[in-house]
């Protein structure tokens, strides 16, 4: 069957660019909006992953301040850094960079950020927010998912979502915006008995495990889209998803790569999580 494949990478683009010229309006009136990321010891994905996101500000125009803080930073100090930032008015958008060091709780971090700053949508209240409903900062992986689905033309109105993954920063808070779209939604686990059973029902499979090759053919109902949010490195040390896509892609309506998928659109949606913020902010 001729699959669609998602572009997530161009789409991005196309994201970032309407927000360059969206910056440079905001900055003519006078607010130029502000990303203070806080990257915590030296993880090289992390670093992969920050460095993507002051790149991405400086070619939109959004002003970024890179914290770096040693891995031995005392949990007290990183809550006083963030707590500092949250009266900071340059800044609208404070992100902490994980996975944090195990002596560091990332609850505890997450909880301090100002909810009116919180790009990631981690905080308590825009989780609270999302599911019920209200107007708050969502999770950029779920929305950038959203994104892509909807500039792609996928419908969801009616549809079966199955969504394996419950992580608060994917699964949760993706199985909640597809069904506020309409869709019904299942959401699976890594305690799911029998996955196919659940999968093979699916019109989109949305798989954010973080296991490589958790997808194959025997999951897939010919013609569904699927969406993968794994990042893993496979034998040869490349990264892959979750899905095997050699044996999956032709099944499918849609599907998206990895990389080049989910993962640019994370960081697109936290720049326009920023400019939103900076927004909201101002116009209080
Ligand atoms: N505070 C946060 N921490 C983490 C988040 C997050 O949203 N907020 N998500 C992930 C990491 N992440 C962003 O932080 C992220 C992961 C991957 C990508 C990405 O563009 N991936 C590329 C491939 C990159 C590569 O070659 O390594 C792709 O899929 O094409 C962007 C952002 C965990 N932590
Ligand atoms: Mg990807």
């Amino acid at each position: 069957m001729a699959y669609q494949l998602i572009n997530g990478k161009q789409i991005a683009k196309e994201i970032r660019l309407e927000l360059k010229h969206e910056v440079e309006q905001l900055k003519a009136e006078g607010l130029q909006p502000g990303l203070a990321v806080i990257l915590v010891g030296n993880n090289p994905a992390s670093e992969t992953y920050v460095r993507g996101k002051i790149r991405a500000s400086e070619e939109i125009g959004i002003h970024s301040q890179l914290i770096r803080m040693n891995d031995t930073i005392t949990q007290e100090d990183l809550l006083s850094k963030v707590r500092e930032l949250n009266e900071d008015p340059n800044i609208h958008g404070i992100l902490v960079q994980l996975p944090l060091p195990d002596h560091i709780n990332p609850d505890k971090v997450i909880e301090v950020i100002s909810p009116s700053k919180d790009v990631d949508g981690f905080t308590p209240i825009n989780m609270g927010k999302l599911v019920i409903g209200q107007r708050g900062l969502l999770p950029c992986t779920p929305y950038g998912i959203m994104q892509m689905l909807d500039r792609t033309g996928i419908s969801l109105e009616g549809k079966h979502a199955v969504v394996v993954g419950r992580s608060n920063i994917v699964g949760k808070p993706m199985a909640i915006l597809l069904q506020q779209a309409n869709a019904t939604v299942t959401l699976c686990h890594s305690r799911t008995v029998d996955l196919p059973h659940y999968t093979r029902q699916a019109d989109l499979i949305i798989a954010a495990v973080g296991k490589l090759n958790l997808i194959t053919k025997e999951h897939v109902k010919p013609g569904a889209v699927v969406i993968d949010v794994g990042m893993n490195r496979n034998d040869a040390g490349k990264l892959a998803g979750d899905v095997n896509f050699e044996e999956v892609a032709p099944l499918t309506s849609a599907i998206t790569p990895v990389p080049g998928g989910v993962g640019p659109m994370t960081i697109a949606m936290l720049m326009k999580n920023t400019v939103s913020a900076a927004k909201a902010i101002w116009q209080r």
